[in-house]
């Protein structure tokens, strides 16, 4: 039992000081029964998109008939097969888009547009002359049953409100019997729903249904709103419940529901809804609509494609209907938006990154042995619920680097832009400098910014050795390598002699006749850039020198100069001197050319 205070008790009770006292409890239903919580969504509820329609009526500016016919050519093009198109007695625009979809043929003979109306005469008149001529079309009929607006916006007792419900639907028969050759179904909605006594709302949608008559061929279309998102989503869907089961036709009706997100638990509430009997669904695209909006259309259509269930509207695309919704509303969408929003898609922190480069990398093998491209093995990549690519969105933005990445982030880059697949104490090595720039500034580094400061600190290490010319000897019996190369050292030219394991070994032996002495091979590793251009190779060399090691990079044409390229720069950066990471660095620029 929920503890309620006086005002007075309240105010000078709660820890808070707020008035909670003015809100009541939302009252549980009686339900002990309840089966929806054993149920799993296994399928595809009936779609009605209501941007045109509930979506429109809550935007500062409508959409005018352009940015209707876009939307509405978006919506069948994804698959919707009903479409609320718009509230046509209340506007010439609404009017005459109903016109023009029908004059001008608009609609696929698939597709059932929908119309709404209100519980008057003149405007349930108006609703059906929009129609004439129709093939096939929903006629929708609202008005509130809940206790507060029966109270306080319509003067009404329940069975005032019940004759106004019987009498509106005995005049949308007559009226649709004078359409006889158009298809005409029924949508009936208790409006607030959710504020309406279960009891009442059970004996007003079983009377209006007695009214239109229908059959399990012709069935009408019960829409049960939550108006006003007023509880927990397993409240709705016990309300949900009930109706379903004590519902007298209840085989001539379609259970459809048309969930607000005033709590922000609209998805929640229609997939529960959906456990406990609806069938049909009406909501919008990123979940525009009146306050906080109707359900998103979009999180919950793909919340059953990423649990392997065909949603049965194609979402392949959604950078592009998200860039038409955005046109239509003028409403952005939210960088954070599920599956949609510019961010959704990316890891900035350490571990994450990590885990989503272990996660590509597994996917990548999984491939290979499956003899397979990754797009069609399954996808299981940490952080990532849904494959961005299979949603129209690239790799590109999978992880971003900032004060709270690790090794993973910036290793991970340099691997997807650059093709470079950096030994992992490299990658640990690396990160130590990212850190540096990013702690510096406390801004992102982009993929650019990454590949300048790599760049600078691997690629330019060319002083006080650089590397003229060089040429490598056959194999000896000893499987040793011998080299001869010429080096600036310090600006002066040196010929040196070596031979060694390998070109790392054979430079480092002829460093030592120079009098380089004490330099150590630690690591050395080397690949071909798998780039368009793929004759190129990247060379990783750990050098270590008195107790202090670091890597070089080098990257050419030919593996053998990749590899001495890669020494040199390992020695330069543990050389005393005007090495290129030891010069004062050059300020980072953004992609702009403006300094960082
Ligand atoms: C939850 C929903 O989304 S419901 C859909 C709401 N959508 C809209 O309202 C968008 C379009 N609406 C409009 O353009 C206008 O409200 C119109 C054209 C329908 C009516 O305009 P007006 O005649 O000026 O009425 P207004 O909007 O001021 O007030 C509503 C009146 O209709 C009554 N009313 C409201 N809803 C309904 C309904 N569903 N059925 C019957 N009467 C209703 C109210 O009680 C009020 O009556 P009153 O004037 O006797 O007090
Ligand atoms: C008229 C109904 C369907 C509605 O828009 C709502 O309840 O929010």
């Amino acid at each position: 039992m929920a503890v309620r205070h006086t005002p007075s008790d309240q105010l000078r009770q709660l820890p808070s000081g707020m008035p909670t006292w003015r809100y009541d409890l939302y009252p549980p239903v009686v339900l002990p029964d309840r089966a929806w919580p054993g149920r799993t969504l296994d399928r595809a509820p009936m779609w009605c998109a209501v941007d045109l329609r509930d979506g429109n009526q809550a935007l500062p500016v409508p959409m005018d008939l352009d940015r209707k016919r876009q939307l509405f050519d978006l919506q069948v093009g994804m698959g919707f097969k009903e479409i609320e198109v718009g509230f046509p007695a209340a506007s010439k625009t609404d009017f005459d888009f109903v016109r023009l979809l029908i004059e001008e043929d608009l609609v696929p003979d698939d597709v059932a547009i929908q119309v709404i109306m209100p519980a008057r005469e003149e405007l349930i008149r108006r609703t059906y002359e929009s129609l004439r001529g129709v093939r096939r079309a929903v006629v929708h009929l609202y008005h509130s049953t809940s206790c507060l607006q029966r109270e306080v916006v319509f003067g009404m007792t329940r069975d005032q409100v019940r004759d106004l419900a019987v009498r509106s639907t005995e005049l949308a028969v007559k009226l649709a019997l004078d359409m006889s050759d158009s298809c005409i179904q029924y949508e009936y909605t208790p409006e607030s729903f959710t504020g309406t006594e279960l009891d009442f709302a059970l004996e007003i949608s079983n009377a209006v249904a007695s009214v239109w008559g229908p059959g399990p061929d012709a069935k009408m279309i019960l829409n049960l709103p939550a108006t006003v998102e007023m509880s927990t989503p397993n409240v709705y869907a016990d309300q949900i419940e009930f109706l379903h089961r004590n519902l007298e036709r209840r085989k001539d009706l379609v259970l459809s529901i048309h969930p607000h997100n005033d709590r922000g638990t609209a998805v929640a509430a229609a997939e529960l809804a959906c456990l406990a009997g609806a069938e049909r669904i009406e909501g919008c695209l990123f979940g525009n609509g009146e306050r906080t909006g109707n359900v998103d259309l979009v999180t919950l259509g793909l919340n059953l494609f990423t649990q392997g269930v065909d949603a049965m509207i194609d979402f392949s695309d959604l950078g592009s209907v998200a860039a038409t919704v955005e046109h239509c509303n003028r409403l952005p969408v939210h960088p954070r938006h599920p599956y949609a929003g510019e961010l959704v898609h990316t890891a900035f922190s350490g571990s994450h990154q990590d885990a989503v480069k272990k996660g590509f990398e597994s996917m990548e093998r999984q491939a290979a042995v499956a003899g397979k491209p990754v797009s069609e093995v399954p996808w299981a990549v940490p952080y990532l619920p849904i494959d961005p690519r299979d949603i129209g969105r690239d790799y590109e933005a999978v992880i971003r680097v900032n004060s709270q990445s690790g090794k993973a982030g910036a290793a991970y880059l340099l691997r997807s832009e650059y093709h470079l697949d950096l030994p992992r104490p490299l990658q640990i090595e690396f990160a130590g400098t990212i850190q540096q720039h990013t702690d510096a500034t406390g801004e992102e580094l982009s993929v650019q910014q990454i590949w300048t400061v790599f760049e600078r600190e691997y690629l330019r290490a060319d002083a006080p050795i650089e590397l003229l010319d060089h040429r490598i000897g056959t194999a000896d019996g000893d499987g040793s390598t011998s080299l001869e190369c010429t080096v600036s050292l310090s600006g002066e030219p040196r010929s040196l002699r070596g031979r060694g394991e390998g070109t790392p070994g054979a430079l480092l032996d002829g460093l030592v006749h120079a009098g380089l002495t004490g330099y150590e091979l630690r690591h050395f590793a080397q690949h071909a850039l798998t780039s368009v251009d793929g004759s190129r190779f990247a060379a990783y060399v750990q050098v270590a020198h008195q107790g202090r090691t670091t890597w070089g990079v080098g990257i050419d044409t030919d593996p053998d100069t990749a590899a001495l390229r890669a020494v040199v720069g390992g020695v330069n950066r543990l050389r005393p001197g005007p090495a290129a990471r030891q010069v004062a660095a050059p300020a980072l620029q953004d992609a702009s050319g403006a300094a960082l």
